[in-house]
């Protein structure tokens, strides 16, 4: 059996709240998410959705639990060495985080100066390598509000990727644009994950959005999960009654979105898609994934 990119075991988190009061947003959650995945966290507002992605590169840090990514247990390293193993990890929000006042050169340029042993002539090579991943070559030397809210989108997922890491953690990366624009950026991430075979966990209240790319979900409530299914198996792969409401209702969405697009018809594993030879692009892995070892 592989093992996981990432495995979360019996995950807790609890905030205090400014009354004294506490509230467990996420209770006891373990999962896997495997190598080459679209691992899906879906559930009402509240739920605990994006708590848990961000213990997923300890943003927030569990009250219990372990959290292991590419073979490292986050809660137990140093500073330095989380520093280290967060490179492996790249992050996008809903509000794109992006720098105001500096380029799109510089923005995905930030994460590479911080960390720091790499030449100017490097850094600029990563970045225009991230920039046209994104096809955004053209766009290097705007400001952010020179940018569709799509543009932005791009510029932080380029970001994300300067630092080559195996894992974009997305949450609600869609929620601040159009129909039209979702579906250019959701097939941006699907071509990062087949292509470059970077893994990705994303957070999302749009049934539509997980359906088109997720091949794993996990539905949240009160913060544990309720149920964890396959989507886009082949055709009668899957046929174990869902559990829950929203499971039942991405389910069906699936099913009718299956009919609709084409693309989902093959393959129908994403996570064997990252790794197969038909999708993935051996040179670009390479050229990806190198400069974060230099
Ligand atoms: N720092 C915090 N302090 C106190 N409570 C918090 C904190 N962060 C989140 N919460 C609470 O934890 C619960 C879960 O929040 P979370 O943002 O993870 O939910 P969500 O499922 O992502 O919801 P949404 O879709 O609305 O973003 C919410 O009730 C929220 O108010």
């Amino acid at each position: 059996m592989t093992i996981p990119l990432i495995r979360i075991e019996h995950a807790s988190k609890t905030f205090t709240l400014p009354d004294g009061g506490r509230f467990d947003a996420v209770r006891d959650v373990s999962l896997d998410v495997r190598q080459g995945d679209i691992y899906g966290l879906i559930g009402k507002s509240g739920a605990g959705k994006s708590t848990l992605l961000r213990l997923f590169n300890l943003l927030e840090r569990p009250d219990a639990g372990a959290i292991t990514v590419a073979g490292r247990e986050l809660t137990s390293l140093s500073k330095r060495d989380l520093r280290d193993a967060r490179r492996n990890i790249g992050m996008i929000f809903q509000q794109f985080n992006l720098l105001q006042n500096a380029t799109v050169f510089d923005n995905v340029a930030f994460p590479l100066r911080i960390h720091g042993g790499q030449k100017p002539e490097q850094i600029a090579a990563r970045v225009n390598q991230c920039l046209e991943l994104v096809e955004l070559g053209v766009k290097a030397d705007s400001y952010p509000a020179q940018l569709s809210g799509g543009q932005k989108q791009r510029v932080a997922i380029a970001r994300a990727l300067a630092s080559g890491p195996a894992v974009l953690l997305c949450d609600e990366p869609t929620s601040a644009l159009d129909a039209e624009t979702t579906r250019a950026l959701l097939a941006t991430l699907r071509d990062i994950n087949r292509r470059l075979g970077v893994t990705i966990v994303i957070v999302s209240h749009e049934l539509s959005v997980l359906a088109e790319i997720c091949n794993r979900v996990a539905v949240i409530e009160d913060g544990a999960i309720a149920e964890e299914f396959a989507l886009n198996e082949p055709a009668g792969h899957d046929t174990a009654p869902r559990k829950t409401a929203l499971g039942r209702e991405l389910a069906a969405f699936n099913t009718a979105n299956r009919a609709n697009v084409a693309d989902l018809a093959s393959p129908a594993n994403a996570a064997d898609a990252a790794t197969d030879p038909r999708t993935a692009d051996v040179a670009a892995i390479a050229a990806y994934r190198e400069p974060a070892h230099v």
